[in-house]
């Protein structure tokens, strides 16, 4: 078998004035579940027109499996698509649908039977082959789609943002059932989403783009548990990080909230910087204390959204409103006082204009 390793190295493409793509190098390893992730125009799609090699970069080199194929058309590439929304073909069965590609390709009938059972069996759909697609289950039809990628024996396959249009429900199913089936083919697969939850929860590895650039690549739990930088930080968990703009002392390692009593001793004391900061902290790393402790910072509850197994608590802080997850139902009242604390070790100090993360309370190689 054929490794399926796919880099970049310094890949630039413009569309007339728009940078789609900018100066990028990476390395997807053999048979990895990697994700890009990133807001809209951020270069998702060009990267994996780039890798198919519908598109052409204007500078850089691109290598699958070791092997230059810059400017190789698509044919010899060997990497397949599966379509967004995973769009097969109504009028045809679950069989035909998977065969169109190796009938476009003129593969003898022989070899298509045998590539079709093969596939078929991998993915556990014999026994459906000769329904329609609208007589399929979500997680059917999901198979059947990546089947028909996967029968033209592509050493990678790329899926773009390829649940978007499926209710809530059926998306978290489909993508654990995404990343069962990635695990057990045990191919390389590219993946690109738009939601944070879902990179999160499938990737091996994730890239968050802007602008078509990488501003942090790494497993999942690396880039929630030591964003690279604000913006990192905003895009990546849910609900959002908790910004609190504020200014460092550093002969006492302190940084101290704007308008407010909220402080927060470092916990490595050689991180301290200096002068304007922004604190990031998780809402599962805010405490809600008794407005008594000495060491509480006062704030007011602004608004509760009990969803049962936790509830969503809005703080008002000095006007700024900081949200805190609390495990279970919660007593707390709209309007009551209350204190709260920051774990030192779980907060973040983002600096400057690019926003660039300085500190990270927790160390950057915890515990795996
Ligand atoms: N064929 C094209 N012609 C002109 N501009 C393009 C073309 N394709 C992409 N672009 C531009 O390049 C930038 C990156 O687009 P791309 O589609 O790669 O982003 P994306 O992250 O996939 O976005 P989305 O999440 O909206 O699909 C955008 O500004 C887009 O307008």
């Amino acid at each position: 078998m054929t490794m399926a390793e796919i880099e970049f190295v310094n890949v630039s493409k413009s569309y007339g004035k728009t940078v789609a793509v900018k100066d990028l190098s990476f390395r997807i390893a053999d048979n990895e579940f990697f994700c890009f992730f990133g807001p809209p125009s951020s270069g998702k799609t060009t990267i994996l027109r780039l890798i198919l090699g519908l598109e052409t970069p204007d500078q850089g080199e691109i290598r699958i499996g070791g092997k230059e194929v810059t400017l190789l058309p698509p044919a010899a590439r060997n990497v397949a698509m599966v379509f967004q929304n995973l769009a097969l073909f109504p009028h045809m069965t679950a069989r035909e649908n998977i065969r169109f590609p190796l009938v476009e390709r003129k593969v003898a009938p022989a070899v298509a039977e045998a590539r079709l059972a093969a596939v078929a069996e991998k993915l556990h759909i014999g026994h459906i082959l000769h329904k329609l697609p609208a007589h399929l289950s979500g997680g059917e039809r999901q198979r059947v789609a990546i089947a028909r990628a996967l029968v033209v024996e592509p050493n990678a396959y790329l899926m773009d943002d390829p649940i978007s249009a499926l209710d809530a429900r059926l998306r978290e199913e489909t993508r654990v059932e995404l990343k069962r089936i990635q695990a057990e083919l045990g191919r390389t697969l590219v993946y690109v989403t738009h939601d944070q939850e879902e990179a999160m929860s499938v990737a091996d590895r994730m890239a968050v783009l802007e602008q078509g650039e990488i501003r942090q690549l790494g497993s999942p739990r690396d880039v929630y548990m030591t964003p690279a930088s604000r913006y990192v930080a905003r895009l990546v968990g849910s609900p959002p990080i908790n910004l609190i703009p504020g200014r460092m002392d550093p002969a006492q390692s302190l940084f101290r909230a704007d308008g407010g009593d909220l402080r927060v001793t470092l916990a490595n004391r050689a991180q301290a910087g200096n002068g304007a900061v922004e604190l990031g902290v998780r809402p599962e790393d805010v405490r809600i204390v008794s407005p008594d402790r000495a060491d509480a910072a006062h704030a007011e509850v602004y608004e509760l959204q009990p969803l049962g197994g936790f509830t969503i608590v809005d703080v008002n802080y000095g006007g700024l409103i900081l949200r805190a997850l609390v495990q279970g139902q919660t007593a707390l009242r709209l309007g009551e006082r209350i204190g709260i604390t920051l774990d030192p070790a779980r907060i973040h100090l983002f600096s400057g204009e690019d926003g660039r993360a300085f500190v990270h309370g927790a160390p950057t190689n915890a515990a795996a």
